[in-house]
Order: C-alpha cells, then sequence, then structure tokens
C-alpha cells in the first residue's frame, strides 16, 4: 500500500513520515492554513531520501507558475488539484505529475497525463471523510484515496474502496500541528492486512 503523507510544515514530522515508511510526502504550496513557501519546501525536503517522493501541492496557479515555484521548492512532483485542464498537464510535462480531483471527475489515472491520481473529497485537506466505497471499481492505475481518512477508518476505507495507495492530512493533526504518533499509527494501520 503507497502511503503519501500531507501538508508537512516542520522538519520534525518530515522525519516522523520518513522513519515511519511513507513513500510520499507532501509540502502544500497554494492557499492554505499549511501554506509553506518554496524556500521552506526546499529546506524541508533536503533531508529526504530519494526512495521517497516529495510533492508539491497546487490548486489552479497557471502551469508556468506551478513549474517555476516547484524548481525553487525543490520537490520532485507536483499535485494540481481540482479542475486543471488536460493542457495544464502537457505544460508540465517533464515533472513527475500527479492529478487530485473529486470523485465525478475521469477517474482513469493517466488520463491527462500523470504519472499518481488522487480521488479526494470535494474540500481537499479538510478532513471531511465521504462515501469512499461509492467509487469502488471505477478508478484505475495508481490512485490513491483520500479524504478524511485517519489510523482508525483507514483500514475500512482501503476495504471499501480498493485503492491502490492511501494519502492523509488532518487525520495525522492534533490542534493543527501534525503528530509523529498519529504519522506512524497511520502508516502501520494503512499497510495492516
Ligand atoms: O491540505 C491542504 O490544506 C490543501 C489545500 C489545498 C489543496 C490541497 C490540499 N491538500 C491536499 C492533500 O493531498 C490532502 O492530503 C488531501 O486533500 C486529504 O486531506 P485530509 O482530508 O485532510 O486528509
Amino acid at each position: 500500500m503507497y502511503v503519501k503523507i500531507c501538508g508537512l510544515r516542520e522538519p520534525a514530522h518530515v522525519t516522523a513520515a520518513v522513519e515511519a515508511g511513507a513513500d510520499a510526502i507532501g509540502f502544500v504550496l497554494t492557499t492554505s492554513k499549511r501554506q509553506v513557501t518554496a524556500a521552506e519546501a526546499r529546506a524541508l525536503g533536503e533531508a529526504v531520501p530519494p526512495h521517497v517522493l516529495t510533492v508539491g501541492v497546487f490548486a489552479g496557479e497557471a502551469p508556468e507558475i506551478v513549474r517555476a515555484v516547484a524548481v525553487e521548492a525543490g520537490v520532485r512532483a507536483v499535485q494540481l488539484h481540482g479542475n486543471h485542464p488536460h493542457s495544464d498537464f502537457i505544460a508540465l510535462k517533464g515533472l513527475t505529475l500527479v492529478r487530485a480531483v473529486a470523485a465525478d471527475a475521469d477517474l482513469r489515472c493517466g488520463a491527462f497525463d500523470e504519472e499518481l491520481l488522487i480521488v479526494d473529497a470535494p474540500k481537499p485537506g479538510s478532513g471531511e471523510p465521504w462515501n469512499w466505497g461509492a467509487i469502488r471499481g471505477r478508478p484505475s492505475g495508481k490512485w490513491m484515496l483520500a479524504g478524511g481518512l485517519d489510523s482508525r477508518n483507514v483500514s475500512r476505507a482501503i476495504s471499501e474502496a480498493r485503492p491502490w495507495g492511501v494519502d492523509v492530512s488532518s487525520g495525522v493533526e492534533r490542534e493543527g500541528r501534525k503528530d509523529p504518533d498519529l504519522i506512524r499509527e497511520f502508516v502501520t494501520e494503512a499497510r495492516r492486512r
């Protein structure tokens, strides 16, 4: 089970995610309570080993802005949230691309030339669970389930939706900050089968 921990802002939490065995970590580079600057993301990503994918999260920015910020941040992949057209993904060719959409979108990973797909709640980063099982059988390829996951529900969510991976942000936070114990518990539970 591929695991991505998103919205990291502190070095200790990056270390916790890497040591817990996360496959990918996300830095929010778009407007959000979790937003970090490109310089902060670069500093956070410096000690991340090459086998862990660092992902810059964007939502609605023009591709030339995404590329410039991603280069400045030194992230290995970019995640485009929402209704980015296929042309944005084509314009970002050469970067590792992650498409993040709600359940009413095209759920075939690769349909927009992306390498990874995230099927998320309507409000990204809100921590709101949704009817994960409703999409079972629809997404294809390398796709992650996201939206309201935590260590207590991730096993059920996996059984219901059968994703290739999972992505979490709010569910590994306590009082608005990431929590190393919750990160470890989430990774363990996501892989318990
Ligand atoms: O996390 C944010 O604040 C955010 C803001 C704007 C666009 C995307 C954002 N997060 C992207 C993610 O990949 C989250 O991990 C995903 O939406 C799941 O979030 P949560 O329901 O809080 O676990």
